[in-house]
């Protein structure tokens, strides 16, 4: 994904920091072990061997370096985390907001493959595992390739064919045994990305409609689905762990074996006189210290599939063409704003069902129409069109003098307000989800709506009034109120356009007169466009057109 490295040049330096730091602490480590060794094997010679032993013996050197390297490892590792996480978090940040910014304009047309759920899932697991693959699959390895050449380095310092079977044991940890299991943990990962997407998607769609599960008694079959999908995931994870402790496994074996070589090889030297007693535990134990920077690789390469995977599947969710609106912007509409409809034709993408064949239509600005027709024939859908949420298929939609298809959703949402059947309650008081429509309101303002969708009475019956919290974890509104708090929410934006899709569903007849009453009275210059099935709304508008096989025709002509 070319952005998300564009991204990382922000952190780069933290991220390059962290990489010195680990090196430093991994290092660091090693030294420890090394000088550990021939501090341990040097005094204890000296002792046996007597005073004169000990003086020859120079202790202040790796006792000083001992303690060196265990202060620089408890510091390198301490600012590593620091730095190298706050890397990561960042990187993360920045890939959401990158994320979200290609995913925000396909929705909610080029969205509609993706499950609630699962493009939640893409959205926090699959950002976070493309993050996390520089702390969990460059880090490691780069680590392991810088560390292997300074260790194998020193050991050629001391003795050269010792540096040799280091050499070859670090590159079957760090290359052959990443490589074999690779093929199998892209796979076994491939399959566990897939549960988990599908567990997800289903959980959050089960989660939202509890209540419907229950009234149909299918909550008990419900859970027994989990089970399996669970179980099946499990298995999948147990799998991948399996290998990864297969991997360890070979290179804990790996590890000795070149420990046990090293010292075959150390004391060969030793007798031939080209090492002194105390070097060859520094050897050992420097060798065992050394298999420290590629034990972690199998787990690297674990993370490297899921990253991977995590960063095709980001990838696949914003690539999706936005349906409308693709067009270079030509202009803004202007006054007056009529809408015009020529020979428009529109389906559904994936669907054969025209909602729309070659309609004409023009409503001009002022106008009050009531758009009648069918369920499901196409009413709420020229909302989309207008919104360029979908593009027509052929013919020209016009606003304000411009082709709808060169317009943004942002241009036209401050010249139409819609109040539409499925308004979302979002989590907050009820001011808060009127003042989303018009945050600069004023009380006298936010009275006047609530008013005028005859709604004071039931506001002012909440104990705590327009602080009353709604939405997911708060008061449930009647569907008659929600649909009442949406016109309210439409009016608070005083646009030159009102679209009410079904405004009155819900509601008794006499509050359906004054709802509709005190919105044409408030709104007198604007343009109303009413999407109803409920013919006492309908002596309100000035003109009234059936929607009806895809086509407009004039109600009663
Ligand atoms: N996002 C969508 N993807 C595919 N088909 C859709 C989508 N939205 C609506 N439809 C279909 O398009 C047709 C028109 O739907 P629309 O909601 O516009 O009808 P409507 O006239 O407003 O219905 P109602 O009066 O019941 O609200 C229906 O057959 C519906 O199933």
């Amino acid at each position: 994904m070319s952005g998300f490295s564009r991204l990382s040049a922000a952190v780069r330096w933290r991220l390059a920091m962290g990489l010195g730091l680990a090196c430093v602490a991994a290092v660091a480590s090693f030294g420890l072990l090394f000088l550990s060794g021939w501090l341990l094997a040097g005094a204890a010679a000296a002792g046996l061997a007597g005073v004169g032993a000990a003086r020859a013996f120079n202790i202040v050197l790796p006792a000083t370096g001992v303690r060196f390297f265990a202060m620089a490892r408890i510091l390198a590792r301490y600012l590593e985390r620091i730095v190298a996480h706050d890397g990561a978090l960042r990187l993360t940040g920045h890939l959401r907001t990158w994320v979200y910014a290609r995913l925000a304009p396909l929705a909610p047309a080029g969205l509609t493959d993706l499950q609630g759920g699962d493009l939640l899932g893409r959205f926090v697991s699959d950002t976070d595992k493309v993050a996390a693959y520089y702390t969990d699959v460059a880090l490691p390895f780069l680590r392991a390739l810088v560390c292997g050449f300074v260790f194998v380095a020193v050991f050629a310092c001391v003795l050269q064919s010792a540096a040799l079977a280091l050499a070859a044991g670090l590159l079957f940890c760090g290359l052959l045994v990443p490589a074999t299991i690779g093929h199998a943990t892209d796979k076994l990962v491939q399959v566990g990305a897939k549960k988990q997407s599908h567990i997800q998607a289903e959980l959050a769609e089960t989660l939202q409609n509890m209540g419907e599960y229950l009234l149909l008694d299918a909550a008990s079959g419900r859970a027994a689905q989990w089970q399996v999908q669970q179980s099946e995931l499990d298995g999948a994870r147990w799998k991948l762990d399996a290998l990864e402790g297969l991997a360890r496994g070979l290179i804990t074996i790996v590890t000795f074996a070149t420990a046990l070589v090293v010292l075959m090889l150390a004391t060969q030297a030793y007798r031939a006189g080209q090492l002194s007693a105390a070097e060859i535990p520094m050897l050992v134990l420097g060798a065992l210290a050394a298999f420290d920077v590629v034990t972690p690789l199998p787990l690297a390469r674990q993370a490297a599939a899921g990253g991977r995977l995590a960063a095709k599947r980001l990838e696949a969710a914003c690539a999706g063409q936005p349906q409308g609106n693709t067009m270079p912007a030509v202009g803004l509409p202007s006054a007056p704003y009529d809408l015009v409809l020529q020979n428009v034709s529109f389906a559904y993408p994936g669907t054969v069902t025209s909602v729309l064949d070659h309609a004409s239509l023009t409503i001009r600005q002022g106008e009050h129409l009531g758009l009648v027709g069918p369920s499901g024939v196409g009413k709420s859908s020229l909302i989309n069109l207008l919104f360029g949420f979908y593009a027509p298929c052929g013919g020209r939609m016009m606003f304000g003098g411009v082709d709808v298809s060169t317009l943004r959703a942002e241009d036209l949402a401050g010249l139409v307000s819609v109040a539409a059947q499925d308004f979302h309650l979002f989590a907050g008081t009820l001011r808060d989800n009127l003042l989303l429509a018009a945050p600069d309101a004023t009380e006298a303002e936010l009275s006047d709506v609530l008013d005028a969708a005859q709604l004071t009475q039931f506001v002012q019956s909440l104990p705590e009034g327009l602080q009353t919290w709604v939405g997911n974890d708060g008061l449930r509104l009647s569907g008659g109120q929600a649909r009442r708090l949406a016109v309210a929410q439409a009016l608070l934006r005083n646009t030159p356009w009102l679209v009410l899709d079904e405004p009155t569903e819900g509601l008794d007849a006499q509050v359906e007169q004054a709802l509709m009453a005190a919105i044409i009275q408030r709104c007198a210059n604007t343009t109303i466009v009413c999407m109803t099935h409920r013919t006492a709304v309908l002596p309100f508008m000035h003109r009234v057109v059936r929607l009806e096989d895809g086509r407009f025709y004039p109600e009663g002509g």
